[in-house]
């Protein structure tokens, strides 16, 4: 699992290094604050048991990751989703595949030109179901400012974020969009 973790973090962050490079933005402060040795990264090991009352049972709600950008490993059965063109569109399953999922903090970096997909899962009525999610995060206090201006977002900590996604969850049931969380005011009436 160590070996695994290990594996999944140097893939991130080279992944991240790119995807950040193919912007301009070569010798990036969000790179140093990704790889340094304080960042929150995790893994999460997902089970998702075999559900028989309906077809239409979550495994996991709708929601984009927190993080700045999430690997996942997913079996031969099936239920992830992802939202496209406002329809749900589902992920056909690989074992031999990794996916690569733009975290909220990629999307508030690149100034929304990566984006930082919903996704779901759906309950098997007959199979249970394994996954595991690298997510590659900052340390708490790493300042989260976009690449270019104008900056559709304020500026934030991780840690900031992580409190005002805990707060909604404990308010509304849910967490909310990056978009609500940390947009600039004077982009709001576009919202
Ligand atoms: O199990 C999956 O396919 C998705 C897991 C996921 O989205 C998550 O852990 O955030
Ligand atoms: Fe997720």
């Amino acid at each position: 699992m160590v070996q695994y973790a290990t594996s999944m973090q140097d893939l991130a962050k080279s992944l991240a290094r790119v995807l950040v490079r193919k912007l301009g933005h070569k010798d990036s402060e969000i790179i140093k604050e990704i790889c340094n040795d304080s960042s929150s990264c995790f893994l999460r090991l997902n089970h998702y048991p075999s559900c028989q009352i309906s077809q239409e049972i979550f495994g996991l709600v709708p929601h984009t990751d927190s993080d700045f950008l999430t690997i996942l490993h997913q079996d031969e059965v099936g239920g992830l989703q992802l939202m496209k063109d406002n329809k749900w569109v589902a992920v056909k399953p690989n074992q031999n595949a990794l996916i690569v999922n733009i975290g909220d903090l990629f999307q508030a970096w690149s100034n929304d030109v990566y984006k930082s997909v919903e996704h779901r899962v759906m309950a098997n009525g007959k199979m249970e179901r394994f996954s595991i999610a690298y997510f590659l995060c900052p340390s708490y206090d790493s300042l989260i400012g976009s690449c270019n201006e104008p900056s559709i977002y304020k500026k934030f900590t991780f840690g900031e974020y992580r409190y005002q996604i805990q707060q909604d969850v404990k308010l509304i049931g849910h967490k909310n969009t990056i978009e609500n969380v940390i947009k600039e005011p004077r982009f709001n009436e576009f919202l």
